[in-house]
């Protein structure tokens, strides 16, 4: 017979269980999530078909889950926000307001590693084909 879990097993499960529930959220709601998955996926795709090195994928890898949380925390910020005010504040635009920054800094960091793994081999390709 199984050991029975214990209770700090047991939350420490729970709380899994509520961040994939945060995590379901934002891919069944959030456009700028599942456009960020889908891009993720391709560079993915892309690192496979063109061979990149071990150290490459560590940065893809990093910079995917760097866009991906970054929107988490934009949606859970902006979820605050709407749940603490209905009425339009000056700190409620800049907390939305910088979340969203942060998010596009986080996506112009992405855009950036993607052209220094991908842009080299991608350039060689297109000078090869044409
Ligand atoms: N309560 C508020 N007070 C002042 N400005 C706000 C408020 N709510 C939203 N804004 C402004 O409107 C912008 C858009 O807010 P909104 O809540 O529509 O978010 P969003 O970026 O469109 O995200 P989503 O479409 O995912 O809900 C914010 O970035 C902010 O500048």
């Amino acid at each position: 017979m199984a050991a029975p879990i214990d209770r700090s097993t047991r939350r420490f499960l729970i709380a899994f269980r509520y961040a994939f529930a945060g995590i379901g959220h934002l891919l069944r709601s959030q456009r700028n999530f599942q456009i960020h998955l889908l891009i993720g996926a391709i560079a993915i795709a892309l690192g496979v078909v063109l061979r990149i090195a071990r150290w490459e994928w560590v940065a893809l890898a990093l910079t995917i889950g760097m866009v991906l949380a970054a929107e988490g925390f934009n949606t859970a910020i902006e979820a605050t926000v709407d749940l603490a005010t209905s009425e339009r504040h000056p700190l409620a635009r800049i907390a939305k307001d910088v979340a969203a920054g942060a998010v596009l800094l986080c996506a112009l960091t992405a855009i950036v590693v993607g052209l220094l793994i991908f842009g080299p081999r991608l350039w060689l390709l297109w000078v090869i084909l044409t």
